[in-house]
């Protein structure tokens, strides 16, 4: 029975994962590590460093009980029987396999720390998304501790999406559990199917050999992408067509082999993992000699880069082939609604796009704050800080986002934007009042009764 974990990584994964694991199991005595000091006191206090529905909740029911934050490390992974990595794993921004293979130093300073500093047998689970026979590697170095303990590799991927991660942890789909199949290794996938099923159902924890689960990871969120890419490629073919893409998605999702979900046409699919991940998985391809295939993935980031540049060029078109000088309201900087986070968020690419072609953008989001608006733009590196501060101005009104502006650009689907008093908003702006719905979350109809002209995904108006 296990009896005591350690988290390396107390991310947007770590920390909810090993949160709900502790609530669940209170006998067994979790540690979220971090080398990141600023983001484990962040852990200690109400003000978490990651925003999740229900999370603070599910937090403050174990912490201190059984559930700690901490940074040393070492004491973290001595004490520990089962060792989760979960730190992150982006995509390679320098020498070999650079923008596409993913980077694994963190996951190999992980495994060579844990090697020095285990003296007992372990159970190591890969939580972090891997490349398919990273497990291989992690062994290699576990194998070469120099002392007596022994260790297990399983791979134990995560499926939660944000926004959501605390429903997705509470109740999954499944459960992925991926170990050798030798008696050493069902062991140790036993053990950790023991820890879930405090509250998954049996039948829910799929157990496979290591492969399979690192492997099923990357393609999950791959077949999850191209749903997005295909129903955005048709967006474009709506929109010169005058059919809906609304009804399309609607009238396919119907078919049960098909179903609905994850059909919503979009400005673009964003978040950490999507493009990195369909990246990391090209990248094997080509490495295993599989250029098809490979080139068969490659297109689902392409279209997504196209839909993105498509939305961000249709606002230049519509306000009279130019956006210089004009103040342009953006709404919503986060990748999705219901998060703080914002890498690769399509808004990233969209507000960059707009700045190039000399737009004053004003961009109001209910989370994210202007200091991470910033350094996604200055990341980019397409022009200096100092013209991101002076040409995008970040506010907490969205009035005053809107009052003035030629357009708005709806960028994430947050809930509050289908309440907000549409027609004092047309009074304030500059005429005509243009309004590009990225999300199609607004009523279009009555939009257009108020006077607005909009331009939507998929739609020929
Ligand atoms: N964000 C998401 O929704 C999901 C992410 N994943 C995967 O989970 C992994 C983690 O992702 P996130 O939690 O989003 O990343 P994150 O960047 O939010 O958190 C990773 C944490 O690991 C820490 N870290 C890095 N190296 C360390 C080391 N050597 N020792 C101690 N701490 C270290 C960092 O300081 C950071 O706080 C990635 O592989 C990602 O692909 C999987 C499913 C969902
Ligand atoms: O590995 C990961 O990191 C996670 O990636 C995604 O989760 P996440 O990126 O948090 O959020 P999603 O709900 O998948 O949304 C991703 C992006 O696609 C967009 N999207 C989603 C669905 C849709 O129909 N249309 C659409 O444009 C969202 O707005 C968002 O920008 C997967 O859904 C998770 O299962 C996975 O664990």
């Amino acid at each position: 029975m296990v009896k005591n974990i350690c988290c390396i990584g107390a991310g947007y994964v770590g920390g909810p994962t090993m949160a709900v694991i502790a609530l669940k199991n209170p006998n067994i005595k979790v540690n979220v590590v971090d080398i990141n000091a600023e983001r484990i006191a962040a852990w200690n206090t109400d003000e978490l460093p990651v925003y999740e529905p229900g999370l603070l909740e599910v937090v403050k029911q174990a912490r201190g009980r059984n559930l700690f934050f901490d940074t040393d490390i070492e004491k973290g992974i001595r004490e520990a029987d089962m060792i989760f990595i979960s730190v992150n794993t982006p995509t390679k921004t320098y020498g070999l396999g650079k923008g596409r293979a993913a980077d694994l130093r963190y996951v190999e300073l992980c495994a060579r720390q844990i090697a020095e500093v285990a003296t007992t047998d372990k159970i190591v689970v890969e939580k972090s998304t891997l490349p398919v026979r990273t497990a291989q590697a992690i062994k290699t170095i576990l194998s070469e501790t120099g002392n007596k303990a022994r260790f297990q590799v399983l791979s134990n991927p995560e499926f939660l999406a944000e926004g959501t991660a605390i429903k997705d942890l509470l109740e999954p789909d499944r459960v992925l559990i991926g170990g050798d199949q030798t008696p050493e290794g069902l062991a140790a996938i036993e053990e950790l199917t023991q820890v879930y099923a405090s509250w998954v159902p049996r039948e829910r924890i799929i157990q496979t050999r290591l492969w399979s689960s690192e492997l099923s990871k990357l393609t999950a969120n791959a077949f999850l992408a191209q749903r997005i890419s295909s129903i955005n490629s048709i967006s474009a073919l709506c929109e010169v067509t005058d059919a809906d893409i609304d009804e399309v998605a609607y009238a396919i999702g119907t078919d049960s082999r098909i179903g609905s979900k994850f059909l919503k046409a979009s400005v673009g699919f964003g978040g950490s993992c999507f493009q990195k991940d369909i990246l990391n998985l090209v990248y094997l391809c080509e490495f295993f000699g599989l250029p098809e295939v490979a080139r068969y993935w490659e297109q689902v980031i392409a279209l997504n880069d196209y839909q993105k540049r498509r939305f961000a060029q249709n606002i230049i078109h519509t306000l009279f082939n130019t956006v210089s000088g004009k103040k342009i309201a953006m709404l919503g900087w986060a990748f999705k609604k219901d998060t703080n986070d914002t890498r690769e968020s399509a808004a990233i690419y969209v507000a960059d796009h707009l700045l190039n072609d000399m737009a004053n953008i004003w961009v109001y989001d209910p989370k994210v704050p202007a200091k991470s608006m910033f350094a996604d733009l200055d990341y980019l590196g397409t022009r200096s800080p100092e013209e991101n501060r002076k040409h995008l101005t970040v506010v907490t009104d969205p009035y005053e986002a809107c009052r003035d502006a030629h357009a708005i650009a709806i960028i994430t689907e947050w809930d509050e934007f289908k309440t907000y008093d549409w027609q004092r908003i047309y009074v304030n702006m500059k005429k005509p009042a243009f309004i590009f719905d990225g999300r199609n979350i607004l009523d279009h109809k009555k939009l257009m009764e108020i006077g607005f002209k909009v331009k939507a995904i998929g739609k020929s108006y």
